[in-house]
């Protein structure tokens, strides 16, 4: 599966604009601010019907214009599949394949995988347990047409519990019955995300492993760890042991939404004891694991995305990367740079053909 063709009217800084793809490495060169990572991104949306950076659809309308539109076309084992979007301001995206509508975007997700890396992507090392189980979360959603869903419902249990706890903390009313028949539904939609989370993560760490030594020549020891309630005991007993706690906090205190990576270089802590090319390339090898086990469950290779890849990496790490990323096990490849010049001569030293775009205030050349 390739990107062809894109085209790009009223998408953030372009006002019109349309490139013929190469199926190998496309590079994107620019100053900074020319509109570089605004190419990945589009091409991110068409896959993912969402912007990787920002969450708010109407920002990505170009200033002063009132509607975006963008078409992909991809080659899929040798036939052509259109996929459009638009927005209005005010209005609900649409979506297309082949023309026609989607009723939920959410059919959309998977079809035509894509990874992205971005500098952005610190935030899964140093914010949050949120962005951590949004990374799981955004890998299975793309394998498993049913996670999303699964993931709505229990979200929704877990509002409809919290509410609870709160009524109860205003009105003084404790029904016991009543919130185990609250248990039971969180506890049921809860279990199986956890057990998908649990296997994905037995596949993907091996492969997160393997990218990481190949990258690193083997220089530091890494972990990664999945860190869930869940581990330890049965959901319906932690909830159970959890209840007096949650009637004083007046929210659940334990399940799925509590789950957590844990990261680790040399054993110590990766967001207090790596450096930032460690952290990078910490990074880098969860992303390509991320393709990797993408590639195995859908049967064809995502998209790459490739955002200012070379930044903090040493000359090694680059080479090795460039080597891994160019070798077959990849297949189509986007990659930004502000230098021509670096970008050319990483690839001619490891004999790969590149295709140039340069990128100038929202024109492509
Ligand atoms: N909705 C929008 N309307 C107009 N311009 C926008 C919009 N959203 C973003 N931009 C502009 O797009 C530019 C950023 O583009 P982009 O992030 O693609 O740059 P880049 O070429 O990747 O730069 P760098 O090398 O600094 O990473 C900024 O100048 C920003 O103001």
């Amino acid at each position: 599966m390739w990107l062809k063709k894109i085209a790009l009217i009223n998408f953030k800084n372009y006002e019109e604009g349309g490139l013929d793809l190469s199926p190998a490495v496309n590079a994107f060169t620019g100053d900074n601010g020319a509109g570089k990572t605004n190419l990945l991104d589009a091409v991110h949306y068409l896959s993912l019907c969402k912007s990787y950076f920002n969450p708010i659809d109407s920002q990505q309308i170009r200033n002063g214009a009132d509607f975006f539109m963008l078409q992909g076309t991809f080659d899929k084992d040798g036939s052509e599949e259109v996929v459009a979007c638009s927005l209005k301001r005010n209005q609900k995206k649409q979506f297309r394949r082949n023309k026609k509508e989607y009723q939920r975007l959410a059919d959309h997700i998977g079809l035509f995988p894509l990874v992205m890396i971005s500098p952005y992507d610190v935030s899964i090392i140093i914010e949050g347990s949120e962005e951590r189980r949004r990374f799981i979360d955004n890998v299975i959603s793309q394998t498993d047409i049913h996670y999303l869903d699964e993931l709505i419902t229990y979200n929704k249990n877990l509002t409809n519990r919290n509410a609870l706890l709160k009524s109860i903390a205003e009105t003084g009313r404790y029904d016991p019955e009543l919130l185990a028949i609250f248990d039971e539904q969180l506890v049921t939609s809860g279990k199986r995300i956890f057990e998908k989370r649990r296997n994905f993560m037995e596949t993907f760490l091996p492969v997160f492993h393997k990218h990481y030594r190949h990258l690193t020549e083997g220089a530091e020891e890494v972990d990664l760890i999945y860190d869930s309630p869940l581990l330890n005991e049965d959901f319906s007993v932690l909830l159970k042991k959890a209840a007096e706690r949650d009637r004083i906090l007046e929210r659940t205190s334990t399940g799925i939404h509590k789950d957590d990576l844990l990261f680790a270089v040399n054993g110590m802590p990766m967001k207090k004891f790596g450096s930032q090319g460690q952290q990078k390339s910490f990074l880098i090898a969860l992303k390509l694991a991320q393709y990797s086990f993408l590639q195995e469950r859908k049967g064809y290779k995502p998209l790459l995305l490739l955002d200012d890849i070379f930044d903090k990496l040493d000359d090694k790490r680059t080479r090795k990367l460039m080597e891994m990323v160019s070798h077959d096990d990849f297949g189509q490849i986007f990659i930004t740079d502000t230098s021509r010049e670096r970008i050319s001569s990483i690839f001619a030293a490891i004999g790969v053909e590149l295709t140039i775009f340069e990128v100038e205030k929202g024109t492509v050349k």
